[in-house]
């Protein structure tokens, strides 16, 4: 959604597109805990235009080192512009104190508690405090390299395979790109393919696929691939990213809940679309735009979508269900679902299996991520997957 806003501005150059898309995130990441600075300094609540302008200088002053001077200006130069001159006194008294007094209020506030909204919070149980830490901080570019190519210089090599560069890295200036050498994938979303196993030569389906980094994953390991999504365009992507990394694979443009294959696939790769809470480091929005009857709809769907993949394996054949979501109803709860409905058995991942990354596996053998993981090396986006067996 930030990106469609920013789409639809005036804002082309991509360098102010980029300030601009950093002055947003920074502004949603750390939403709750600046509103609740501002608070006592406002006799009454603004005007919402003047709320939003406010939050993006905090944003400035107290999280992305702008010099006091440039950040209130801005501020009241952006109200002036907007029609709201009368606030450009208030804004001009607040900013010039957020500068003085900022740092020091913030200290005394739980940030970490009040950047996510309180039925995410409890939802995520004893996992928040980290989850949210992890959010406040700026995701770096992962990259899946394609197997025989090199990555670019500058990278870091994670345990998995998966090579990291610091936020901000634009993947399309990167040696290779051209090439095909390489495409981004968080070091968790490339975890569900691997997780399959030896696929090399398996009828594999790629269900709800595009933009395609798994279906990549899986040409790039030999399987013959068919994958399914339901939105033309972003079928156009994909195929868009196939040329450009030399792969192929068969496309089908359908509703997985409706499509059926020739004949029943070995395997079936089901990356169900979901809250996409995992993704809230690249998607900030996502955090006060979603409400919790998105989570029980979604969830539906995903029953429906599981239900449908049973038809298209043959006996014996694996589903891997994955979610990018930290929520458990579209996780762990779908497949036991999924499991009492009958026609399914759990098999849980192993402790090899998840050896590169075995605070991943939980109890239970399934895997599961989050941004509070792997602090050290930068964090990443939040994964569940789960192994489904036909019986
Ligand atoms: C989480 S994204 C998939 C990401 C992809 N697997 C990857 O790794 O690049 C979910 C995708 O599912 C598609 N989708 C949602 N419902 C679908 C359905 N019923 N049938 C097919 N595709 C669907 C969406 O259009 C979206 O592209």
């Amino acid at each position: 959604m930030l990106e469609t806003t920013l789409d639809r501005s005036t804002v082309s150059d991509p360098r102010d597109r980029a300030s601009a898309h950093r002055l947003a995130a920074t502004t949603l990441r750390h939403m709750g805990s600046m509103t609740e600075l501002l608070q006592p300094m406002l006799r009454r609540e603004p005007p919402e235009p003047v709320r939003c302008a406010l939050l993006l200088g905090v944003a400035q002053l107290l999280h992305l080192e702008t010099p006091p001077h440039a950040a209130v200006g801005t501020i009241v130069d952006l109200l002036r512009r907007r029609g709201l001159a009368p606030f450009a006194g208030l804004a001009n008294a607040v900013l010039r104190r957020v500068s003085r007094e900022g740092k020091g209020l913030l200290e005394g506030l739980d940030e970490a508690r009040l950047d996510v909204p309180a039925w995410l919070w409890s939802a995520w149980g004893s996992r928040a405090r980290a989850i949210s830490r992890g959010l406040h901080r700026e995701a770096p570019l992962d990259l899946t390299i394609r197997p025989g190519a090199t990555a670019p210089e500058g990278g870091e090599l994670l345990p998995t395979g998966t090579v990291r560069y610091p936020a901000g890295t634009r993947m399309t200036a990167l040696e290779g790109f051209e090439e095909g050498a390489f495409w981004a994938q968080d070091v968790a979303a490339a975890m569900p393919v691997r997780l399959l196993g030896d696929v090399n030569g398996k009828c594999v389906i790629d269900l709800c696929a595009a933009p395609g980094g798994k279906t990549a994953q899986l040409a790039t390991a030999g399987a013959k691939v068919t994958a399914v999504e339901r939105e033309e365009t972003r079928v156009t992507r994909l195929q868009e990213n196939f040329a450009r990394l030399k792969l192929e694979a068969e496309t089908v443009v359908a509703d997985a809940l409706e499509w059926k294959p020739s004949e029943p696939a070995d395997a079936v790769l089901l990356d169900a679309p979901c809250s996409a809470t995992g993704t809230l480091r690249r998607h900030p929005d996502v955090l006060w735009v979603k409400r919790p009857r998105d989570v029980v709809a979604l969830a539906e769907g995903q029953d429906a979508l599981i239900d449908a993949a049973r038809e298209m394996l043959r006996p014996g054949g694996t589903l891997l269900y994955a979610v990018c979501s930290l929520q458990d109803e579209e996780g762990p709860d779908r497949v036991r679902a999924a499991v009492e409905r009958g026609g399914w058995t759990h098999e849980p991942f192993t402790e090899d299996e998840l050896s590169m990354m075995s605070a991943a596996r939980t109890p239970e053998g399934f895997f599961r991520t989050h941004p509070g993981l792997w602090v050290e090396q930068g964090g990443m986006d939040g994964f569940f997957a789960a192994r489904l067996i036909r019986t």
